[in-house]
């Protein structure tokens, strides 16, 4: 059985614990029936042995599969991580949502999409990561009475993401400390009318908007200030015409959306400007979680 989910960059700008988008970077897990338990890692994460043995997916699973199955089988569990830890793309989110996806699949209980994204709020209590790791494409979303509420839309194929990945990690628990406790009714209202206003330019798909749109006043200066060549990767980004660059997450990677045509040419700048960096464009997804039993 295989089980794929996505890379998402949440907040974008000023939709903070609320709009979210899958990209095509993604966490795969194998997992077969064995005599013993065993874990195989490649790609991020892989050099890093404590992961082999203390790893938030197998502790989900099992609380998951322990509830689901009166059996006690043992199961080889191979790891093929895309999706670099710690730098705004979602890596816990992924590890929750297949998680909790392949013990369901492994005992042949069906699970919803709608279900399986309430189970992960469980876990992660915000829900612009982990609506688009489950449905894809860009996503508004709210919780209500702990049941995540969502708007998703697909993503065209004439956008490209570029993203850059500082070569140091922020822990999303850590920088959300840094954040204010309060914030004034201007910020506040800032962020509320540009928050609307760039999901009614997703909707609408009026990309010229995403400019001025994606501003932000709740979050990215405070989390920057730990980076702070990060405000250069935003200039550089939309000085060479990005139609948006924000944060990802809390950090400390740079997400960017620009037309499929002047994609590599944003790529190329940045990659001049910033070597010491990983600097690449990807596609978006607009399928979220897949299971292949
Ligand atoms: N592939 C993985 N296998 C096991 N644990 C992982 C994996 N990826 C992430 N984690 C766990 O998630 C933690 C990172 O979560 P954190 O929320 O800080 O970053 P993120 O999810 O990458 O960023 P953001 O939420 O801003 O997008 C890691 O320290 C590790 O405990
Ligand atoms: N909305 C979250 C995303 C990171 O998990 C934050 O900014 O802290």
């Amino acid at each position: 059985m295989k089980v794929s989910v996505p890379a998402t960059s949440a907040n974008m700008g000023p939709g903070f614990d609320t709009l979210g988008i899958a990209l095509q970077i993604k966490n795969q897990v194998v997992i077969k029936p064995s005599k013993f338990h065993s874990v195989s890692l490649k790609g991020e994460g892989s050099n890093n042995p404590a992961l082999k043995d203390n790893n938030m997916f197998i502790s989900i699973f099992n609380d998951f599969y322990h509830n689901l199955s009166t059996k006690r089988r043992n199961f080889r569990f191979e790891f093929y991580n895309e999706i670099p830890m710690s730098r705004g793309l979602g890596s816990s989110s992924a590890v929750i949502v297949s998680a909790i996806s392949s013990a369901y699949a492994i005992e042949g209980v069906e699970l919803s999409k709608k279900k399986l994204l309430n189970l992960a709020l469980a876990y992660e209590n915000h829900p612009d990561n982990i609506t688009p790791a489950v449905m894809g494409g860009f996503n508004v979303a709210t919780v209500q009475d702990n049941e995540v509420n969502f708007i998703k839309k697909d993503m065209p194929k004439n956008l490209r993401a570029i993203v850059v990945i500082p070569n140091r990690p922020i822990s999303t628990n850590m920088s959300r400390k840094t954040l204010p406790y309060k914030y004034s009714k201007d910020d506040a209202v800032f962020n509320l009318s540009h928050a609307s206003l760039l999901t009614a330019a997703f909707m609408s798909e009026n990309w010229e908007m995403l400019r001025i749109a994606s501003l932000d006043k709740f979050h990215q200066k405070y989390r920057m200030k730990q980076m702070p060549e990060l405000f250069e990767v935003q200039k550089t980004s939309l000085k060479a015409g990005s139609l948006m660059s924000t944060l990802s997450g809390s950090g400390s990677t740079f997400f960017s959306i620009a037309y499929a045509e002047d994609s590599k040419k944003i790529e190329r700048e940045l990659r001049n400007r910033f070597p010491h960096f990983k600097i690449f464009t990807t596609d978006f997804d607009n399928y979220g979680v897949r299971v292949e039993k």
